[in-house]
């Protein structure tokens, strides 16, 4: 069996680990080949193509980003995108089945090529936003939990040095998992998720309660994040390659309403892409490996529109289309129970 890998969407620690996983597993069980499809559906839609032999996934675990590239391509976009081009390539080149390791934009496409064109196509899901519904966790979020929590433990100290309210924001599109668990880990003072929209006076209400006890107030806010008054999450950077608002820039609206309103002087960081870069934490290592071992499985039983998943700890597979359904937000008991620990 010739199996075709391609990485799409925002990068992602652990998709070289994925990789990796998969290569060896087919290799060693299944006598299987493979190749890499460049620039996520790009090279799917332009048949940029490269061979993948063992050698080649050598110490490739802990390394950041993908050996592969990534873009946000549509693959249904262009003059050879759609599922009757990709099937001809696919032939060309002797493959037999396509691994996608990407997130719920990347997954839509995928269940819309097999819906559509019948087409040998296996989901991998990842995201360091965790916003994907049927998989507990997704690897690259346990690395960017890690870092944003870095990032809190330096600005406290920093804030207790000069009295100061800091704002951190942090990614996640529409899903506040990131925030909620750096937060927690953190000890923020205020969490601040799009799932749950709050005023600028009870954000002010945990400030001063923190001030008040001489503390430095420290408030983490997902980009989504939408204050009781706004009807968008901010969105100052234009549209992305699917025409989507990129995120982004909500600590820098907060900081100064936070200052004016409490007297405390307040400084926004927005952590950006660095919660996406370096190496992946030992947790996303194992699960990313585990997946891309268990896809290669699924592609030899010709599971085709499943995508792997971890549930509890095991791994197993259920439909893209369950996995693309909808979001995985926060649940209210989550909030509630973080909340607690607020101001
Ligand atoms: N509904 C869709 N139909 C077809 N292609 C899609 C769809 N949604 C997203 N995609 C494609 O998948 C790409 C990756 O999606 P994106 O959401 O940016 O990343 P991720 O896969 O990480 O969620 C998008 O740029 C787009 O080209
Ligand atoms: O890299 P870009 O294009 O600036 O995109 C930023 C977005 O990508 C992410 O980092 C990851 O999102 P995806 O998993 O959907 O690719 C989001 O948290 C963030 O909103
Ligand atoms: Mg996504």
């Amino acid at each position: 069996m010739k199996i075709g890998i391609l990485t799409s969407g925002g990068d992602c620690p652990g998709l070289n680990s994925v990789i990796r996983g998969a290569v060896l597993k087919g290799v060693i069980s299944h006598d299987a080949e493979f190749v890499g499809f460049r620039w996520g559906w790009r090279g799917v839609v332009e048949g940029d193509i490269v061979p993948i032999v063992r050698h080649d996934v050598r110490g490739l675990s802990k390394q950041g980003g993908t050996i592969l590239g990534s873009s946000r391509t549509n693959p249904f976009e262009g003059e050879h995108a759609g599922p009757d081009n990709i099937r001809r390539m696919l032939d060309e080149h002797d493959i037999d089945a396509i691994i996608a390791i990407g997130g719920e934009g990347t997954l839509t496409a995928a269940r819309r090529l097999v819906d559509e064109g019948g087409l040998p196509v296996i989901g991998v899901p990842k995201t360091i936003d965790n916003d994907l519904a049927a998989t507990d966790y997704s690897f690259g979020f346990d690395t960017a939990v890690e870092i944003a929590t870095e990032a809190i433990d330096r600005l406290r100290t920093t804030a207790d040095s000069h009295e100061r309210c800091m704002v951190l924001e942090v990614m996640g599109r529409h899903v506040g998992w990131i925030a909620l668990h750096s937060g927690m880990a953190g000890g923020a003072h205020a969490i601040l998720i799009p799932e749950q929209p709050m005023s600028i006076e009870e954000i002010c209400e945990y400030v001063e309660s923190v001030r008040d006890r001489g503390r430095a107030p420290l408030v983490v806010v997902a980009e989504g994040f939408k204050l009781d008054t706004m009807d968008e999450a901010h969105s100052h950077l234009g549209l992305d390659a699917f025409d989507r608002p990129r995120l982004g820039g909500i600590a820098e609206k907060l900081a100064p309403m936070i200052e004016a309103r409490t007297g405390i002087e307040s400084r926004h960081t927005v952590l950006g892409h660095i919660q996406r870069g370096g190496a992946p934490s030992a947790y996303d290592r194992v699960l990313a490996t585990r997946l891309g071992m268990a896809a290669v499985d699924a592609a030899v039983d010709r599971a085709w529109g499943s995508m792997v998943t971890l549930r509890g700890t095991d791994i197993e597979r259920v439909t893209i289309a369950e996995a693309t359904g909808g979001l995985n937000r926060v649940p209210q008991a989550r909030y509630d129970e973080a909340k607690i620990l607020f101001g």
